[in-house]
């Protein structure tokens, strides 16, 4: 449960999004009209050096439970937006690609073939990878040797 918040940190699928104001506002000492359409970045929230410790590096065990940067951390988290109108398909969301997973590493080993390649993406406000090659190799599920090792009396 910790890995996927940490790869949405990182690599947010919604990277920005737009709010309006409804009323006058001020914002880091600038003050705005009413109406004023802001465009703001999740990238940035998720990986601002304020809120997170080391935010470049990829260290899910910051979203255990009994972390104490995690209980700092969660609320900066912005993969699904938040107030009043946060993604009501977050939970959905998340069992979906847990159980995808599952399902996949089940039978799948899946392993970058160059961990040092730049993802390819393109976003707005919604983040769709490019390119990115992976290597797929179905597991030995049904490995016979280690069988007869198992049960060798
Ligand atoms: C990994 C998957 C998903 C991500 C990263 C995601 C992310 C987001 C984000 C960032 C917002 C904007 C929230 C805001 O403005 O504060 C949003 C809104 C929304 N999402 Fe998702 N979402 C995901 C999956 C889903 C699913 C599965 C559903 C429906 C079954 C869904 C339905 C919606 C709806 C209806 C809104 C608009 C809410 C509103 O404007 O009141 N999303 N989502």
């Amino acid at each position: 449960m910790c890995l996927m918040p940490n790869v949405m940190r990182i690599f947010p699928t919604s990277p920005s999004n737009f709010r309006m104001s409804n009323e006058p506002c001020e914002i880091g000492g600038y003050v705005f009209p009413k109406n004023t359409q802001f465009m703001f970045s999740y990238q940035i929230i998720n990986s601002h050096p304020a809120h997170w410790i080391n935010p470049n590096e990829f260290n899910p065990e910051r979203f255990l439970n009994s972390s104490n940067e995690s209980r700092k951390s969660n609320q900066y988290l912005q993969a699904f937006g938040g107030g009043h109108k946060v993604c009501p398909g977050k939970i959905f969301a998340m069992l979906h690609l847990k159980s995808f997973l599952v399902l996949l590493y089940r039978k799948w080993e899946v392993e970058l073939v160059d961990m040092n390649a730049l993802i390819k993406s393109y976003d707005i406000t919604t983040r769709s990878c490019q390119q990115l090659e992976v290597r797929i190799r179905r597991r030995n599920l049904f490995n016979l040797k280690n069988i007869f090792e198992i049960y060798s009396f």
